[in-house]
């Protein structure tokens, strides 16, 4: 079914000037009253997710991610829309209706037209369709939905192989080439901050590239919970189903996480064992192997060990001193400055911060914003006066689990709540309460924190740092509750 945009207006000035209106503009303005008119669920759930795709023709097809979706929008929403974009679109583009499977099979026919509308909700999107647009060598910069939750410089070629990690990384390859599916399950364990979400994340980059027709699904597990949830919520759970067992590849980052969470545990047995029996390939990580996992399901539990389960040990000295010496050439291609350290900086950075590669890295990142080109020339002394504030030896390290259990408890809500996408202030204060807490009392990026709580983008962890700060300023109540929550986590 397309639909046909009529002409609005017959002042001719105005008409060259809408024709100049890309698509995305128009879509834009549809998608303002269709919020409005929907209500945030339904146009969160259903409109957001789509895509809009403009022709050589200059066809404009609106591209959903599941075919249910776009029977949603064809039995719910699609006459509105027509009026809508006529309305907005005064040089009668046409506009089509496609699923991405439906899409995928006129490739080539389509170039892209935008990403999202700015105005649309964070979408139900959990997957990333690979299609004939996978990035060539490298990802690049620019984020599309598919690369979501990934990150740009986690690749096979910035890890850095040792004896710790060489078979994991072995397997990890394997994985990437497609090699045969003899071992699935494929889970790699390890502790906290030694390279599983670098090591998931080259493994989906790599393996978009070997088969770009191919569909490969990265998720954490937090994100799996969240969407799961919301997907109950919106009477969505056939959706949710459908689009990861479309996998060719599931990846599922920190699995540990949904231990004890009956339903998510069980909506992911199902998935683990449907795509198993396909043969399609899955991979997770956790911070322990599953016979430690004492929360989790025993079923689920078995079957995460029924293929390969592959540990990482913590990086050891020369691990430590091949890793330092990778990230300071990243470090001096971004900035331009000599490419070396004074080998006894290297060697103090390598023995005194062993406890992860995390903690290692953020130290050289301290180092190289406060030195800059004079990275190079830092003598051990000056090293040592940078970094005295992050040697204080027998402090308790905080992980953001922590403070979301404690943030949630001291709130009295859910963990579950500080994830979901619920907005309304009861719940949203205590959210940027915690990702604030999770900046002051972690080493984790902002991407990181993001990532951790419910997928979100850095950019929501930034806004909420500010909002805290600023509040903090004059609600003294807020205040008193950081420094409970804080003091209770330090112990
Ligand atoms: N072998 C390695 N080569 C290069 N970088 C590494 C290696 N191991 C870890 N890192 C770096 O250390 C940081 C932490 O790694 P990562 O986030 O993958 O840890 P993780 O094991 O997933 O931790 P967590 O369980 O807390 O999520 C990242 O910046 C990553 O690039």
């Amino acid at each position: 079914m397309t639909m046909k945009g009529g002409v609005a207006s017959q002042d001719f000035s105005a008409a060259i000037a809408a024709a100049c209106e890309p698509a995305t503009a128009v879509w834009s303005k549809v998608c303002v009253a269709l919020k409005r008119e929907l209500g945030d669920a339904a146009f969160g759930s259903w409109i957001a997710p789509a895509i809009l795709r403009e022709a050589a023709s200059g066809d404009i097809v609106l591209v959903t991610p599941t075919g249910i979706a776009r029977d949603w929008i064809r039995r719910s929403a699609w006459r509105r829309i027509g009026e809508l974009w006529a309305a907005n679109d005064p040089t009668g583009r046409r506009i089509d209706l496609k699923s991405r499977l439906e899409f995928e099979a006129l490739a080539g026919v389509y170039v892209e037209a935008s990403a999202k509308p700015a105005t649309a909700a964070e979408p139900i999107e959990i997957v990333l369709p690979v299609s004939t647009d996978a990035p060539a060598v490298a990802p690049t910069s620019a984020k599309s939905p598919r690369t979501q939750g990934l990150q740009e410089r986690f690749t096979f070629e910035t890890f850095v192989p040792g004896p710790a990690n060489e078979f994991a990384h072995a397997v990890a390859r394997r994985i990437a080439n497609w090699a045969d599916g003899h071992f699935n399950p494929v889970l790699f364990h390890g502790p906290y901050g030694f390279g599983k979400t670098h090591l998931l994340n080259a493994l989906a980059w790599e393996a978009m590239r070997n088969a770009p027709e191919k569909r490969v699904v990265y998720l954490t597990a937090e994100r799996f919970l969240s969407t799961f949830v919301r997907a109950v919520m919106d009477r969505q759970t056939a959706a949710f189903k459908e689009e990861l067992r479309a996998a060719d590849l599931l990846i599922i980052d920190d699995v540990h996480f949904i231990a004890g969470k009956q339903s998510t545990q069980e909506e992911l047995f199902h998935t683990l064992t449907a795509l198993v029996e396909e043969g399609r390939r899955v991979v997770f990580s956790a911070d322990r192997p599953p016979s430690a996992m004492t929360e989790m399901d025993a079923h689920l539990r078995s079957h995460l060990s029924a293929g390969l389960v592959c540990g990482l040990e913590p990086a050891d000295r020369s691990l430590r001193l091949g890793i330092l010496e990778r990230k300071i050439q990243t470090l001096s291609a971004a900035h331009g400055f000599e490419p070396t350290m004074r080998p006894d900086v290297l060697q103090f950075l390598a023995d005194r911060f062993t406890d992860s590669v995390r903690e290692l890295e953020g130290a050289l990142n301290t180092l190289s914003a406060r030195a800059g080109e004079g990275l190079s020339r830092m003598t051990l002394e000056e090293v040592q006066a940078i970094l005295r504030p992050h040697l204080r030896s027998g402090e308790k390290r905080i992980t953001i689990d922590d403070i979301q259990k404690a943030t949630s408890e001291h709130y009295g809500m859910k963990q579950a709540d500080l994830l979901s996408e619920r907005r309304n202030r009861a719940v949203a204060r205590p959210r940027q309460a915690a990702m604030w807490l999770a900046k002051q009392l972690t080493t984790r990026s902002l991407p990181d924190i993001g990532r951790r709580f419910g997928g979100r983008d850095h950019t929501t962890v930034l806004h909420a740092v500010r909002r805290i700060e600023a509040l903090r300023a004059e609600d003294s109540a807020l205040n008193q509750d950081l420094e409970t929550i804080t003091r209770k986590l330090r112990g």
